[in-house]
């Protein structure tokens, strides 16, 4: 007989928005989900649940019970803050359990508690009087990864990188969470060189995709034309791209931007990088809001995560499409087992 998988950890989120609000709906609507259990306050979430009009049985738990209690209720293990929670709003109160539902999430996988990551959306500014310093999960992970051990970087960093992974479009933004201003200055060949080399490697282990074909796009308009709309993509990206095929990957361009995302081109690779956030996370939200994975590579655990932010505007109101947060899940539960079993799994989108 074998053993029950292990759950998933999904983090609390910013209360105030709708994170509460499509764990319901996701658990609610969908009875074939990996079993995942949520980090955060079970009298919370029940208050959202009768917000929202909805049925779903909450049982407080431990991570070893919720697997076996899935089948049941939806499985909430406490952070050790208590939650407010009011539907639009953010509340300073909520900001520590925020942070540890987050923290907590890295150590149950570190620990062997749980298999996978998922996070649900968080307002990075209500978290920063709390003492939360970094811009988003994606640092904030790479940093907790220490956890694990020295990772491959540089004074045994890890180096996490954001993908937004669709059914049709995966893209990955090379700076992240940066003003556009400061963009052309923290551009350099080694950084795009290594996002791609730790895409192609991710890519191959946890997607099943062999040689993966990253296309990579320019800065400016037109790749610069040929230097008369900006040099960074003669002088920084373009060497960049000759790097990564010396490494091997199947790599190309710096394509202009602007047309790399049309039906006929998306067929051409099987990842884009874009040189900032909005050139990577634009196409792929467009395309496919409600299907739409944020997950990040390079890391020595999976993290996925819905696209899409804390939508105060709609929290409470039933509005809240858990369509993301699902395939979050679904493929937060294929990366981890691919990962277990050493080999690919085709944790594709
Ligand atoms: N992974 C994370 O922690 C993320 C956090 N954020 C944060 O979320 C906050 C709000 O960001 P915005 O740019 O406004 O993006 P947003 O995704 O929260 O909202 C954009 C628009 O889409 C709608 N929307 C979002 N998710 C929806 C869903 N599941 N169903 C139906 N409609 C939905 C909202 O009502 C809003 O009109 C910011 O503080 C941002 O930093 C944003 C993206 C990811
Ligand atoms: N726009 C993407 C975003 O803000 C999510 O970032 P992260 O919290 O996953 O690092």
């Amino acid at each position: 007989m074998s053993a029950a998988p292990l759950p998933l950890a999904l983090t609390l989120g910013e209360p105030g928005g709708i994170g509460l609000d499509v764990t319901l709906q996701a658990y609610h609507r969908h009875r074939d989900l990996p079993p995942f259990y949520l980090l955060g306050d079970a009298d919370a979430l029940a208050r959202r649940a009768a917000c929202l009009g909805i049925e779903v049985p909450i049982e407080a738990t431990e991570p070893s019970a919720a697997a076996g209690i899935f089948a049941r209720a939806l499985p909430v293990v406490a952070v050790g803050h208590p939650v407010v929670g009011e539907p639009g709003r953010l509340v300073p109160a909520d900001a520590p359990a925020v942070i540890a539902s987050i923290e907590t999430a890295v150590e149950h996988v570190r620990t062997g508690l749980a298999a996978a990551v998922v996070t649900n959306p968080i307002n990075k500014h209500a978290l920063y009087g709390a003492g939360f310093r970094f811009p988003g999960h994606t640092e904030f992970l790479g940093e907790l990864a220490r956890r694990f051990g020295p990772g491959p970087s540089a004074g045994g960093a890890w180096t996490p990188i954001m993908m937004l992974a669709g059914p049709e479009l995966r893209t990955v933004p090379v700076t992240v969470h940066v003003a556009l201003a400061a963009v052309p200055g923290l551009l350099t060949t080694d950084l795009i060189v290594e996002t791609g080399r730790i895409v192609a490697a991710d890519l191959a282990a946890r997607f099943g995709l062999k040689t993966p074909r990253l296309a990579v796009g320019g800065l400016n308009p037109h790749a610069g034309e040929n230097g008369t709309m900006g040099r960074e993509d003669d002088e920084i990206v373009a060497p960049a791209v000759a790097a990564l095929k010396g490494l091997g990957i199947d790599a190309f361009g710096p394509l202009p931007s602007d047309t790399m995302f049309h039906p006929a081109a998306r067929r051409g690779y099987d990842a884009a990088l874009l040189m900032y956030h909005d050139q990577a996370l634009i196409p792929v939200k467009t395309i496919a809001f409600d299907e739409t994975v944020n997950v990040t590579l390079g890391l020595p655990f999976v993290r996925t995560s819905p696209d899409h932010g804390t939508a105060l505007d709609i929290a409470g109101t039933g509005r809240a499409r858990p369509d993301s947060l699902v395939a979050a899940l679904r493929m937060a539960a294929r990366m981890a087992a691919a990962d277990a079993a050493g080999s690919p799994a085709g944790a594709a989108a």
